[in-house]
């Protein structure tokens, strides 16, 4: 069975015309025009159970409409899903129970006056989630989440960076197999970036879930995800590995190497240069040079360390949104 699976997927949206004058405000009144949105548009994928999938594509290219197609939130305009099974939009209990949508942007909900530690008995309750359990997932949350302060606050008073970490440990207290991750870490300082990441990874690993991810930040789609789906203008334009991504859209690679002997000499009869200082060089280097380039630098130069890199993917998927490059 497919952990998701999703079939010639369509969503267009029927958003009303507004009028800018007032004449125009009040005709519309009277009859109403509508024009179309077709956010998403066919698209077919398949996602194995266990695996952590980057859905990754401009503003405005159909991720978050996806994601809410796939957690049941919207019924499509055409096509078929299965997410281990169920049906979304049918929104069974054993269906909901197994999923959680997390969307960096959106508060979380329930009442705001309730302290954290409320708000997740209240979860508790509502997915039916049995006291030994509660306490187990509760331990581990709070420890790998560092909520140990946080459970006594009350909600509407947690910062951003807060709110996510107690967020992730509501919808993870039923321990749902499969997430929807819609922009984890959106707006978050850096240490809070990592401590998301290395927890997303470590549910990953603990409990096998499925996951599809979107960010706009490529960190995260680079150390969570091996595969990722890119969709552009509410269609798929790639779905495949990260690495070989990168083979297809950037001819050369990165030769970072560092030497002991500080002596001049023409870098250019190796690769472009990309970085030069006393001790280390980057080389910009055609791919099938790699393997040559690579023994000369041995043979002629005093290597104490030689890196071959992939270019970085933030610069890739520039490539792709700019020149539509696949
Ligand atoms: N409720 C809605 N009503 C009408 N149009 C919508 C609605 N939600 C999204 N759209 C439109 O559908 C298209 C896809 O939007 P969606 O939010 O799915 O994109 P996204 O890839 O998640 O973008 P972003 O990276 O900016 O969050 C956009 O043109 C958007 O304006």
């Amino acid at each position: 069975m497919s952990g998701i699976a999703a079939s010639h997927l369509s969503m267009c949206y029927r958003v009303p015309v507004r009028e800018a004058s007032l004449r125009g405000a009040l005709g519309s009144l009277w009859r109403r025009r509508y024009r179309q949105i077709q956010a998403v548009n066919d698209i077919s994928f398949s996602i194995e159970p266990g695996e952590v999938v980057g859905f990754i594509g401009p503003n405005g290219a159909g991720k978050t409409t996806t994601l809410k197609m796939l957690s049941g939130i919207l019924h499509p305009s055409a096509g078929t899903v299965a997410v281990h099974g169920f049906t979304p939009w049918r929104r069974e209990s054993a269906f909901l129970r197994s999923i959680a949508l997390i969307r960096g942007s959106q508060p979380l909900g329930g009442p705001t006056e309730l302290t954290v530690l409320d708000s997740l008995r209240f979860q508790q309750t509502i997915y039916d989630v049995s006291a030994a359990d509660f306490r187990k997932n509760l331990a581990e949350l709070t420890e790998l989440l560092d909520l140990e302060q946080l459970l006594a606050r009350q909600v509407r008073a947690l910062s951003l960076g807060e709110r996510m970490r107690c967020g992730l440990a509501l919808s993870l207290l039923y321990r749902p197999r499969v997430l929807f991750l819609d922009e984890p870490t959106l707006g978050l300082d850096v240490s809070a970036v990592n401590m998301i990441r290395r927890f997303i990874a470590s549910y990953c690993r603990r409990t096998g879930a499925t996951v599809l991810l979107t960010s706009h930040y490529m960190v995260d789609v680079e150390t969570l995800c091996n595969r990722i789906i890119l969709i552009d203008k509410g269609t798929i334009q790639y779905d495949g590995g990260l690495s070989e991504l990168s083979a297809r859209l950037a001819p050369s690679k990165l030769l970072r190497v560092s030497f002991s002997d500080s002596r001049d000499r023409d870098w250019h009869g190796y690769g472009e240069l990309v970085e030069l200082s006393e001790s280390s060089a980057v080389l910009s280097v055609q791919r099938e040079q790699v393997p040559g380039v690579t023994a000369r630098l041995l043979a002629e130069l005093a290597v104490t360390d030689l890196a071959v890199e992939e270019p970085p993917l933030e610069r890739v998927i520039d490539q792709v949104y700019r020149e539509g490059a696949l």
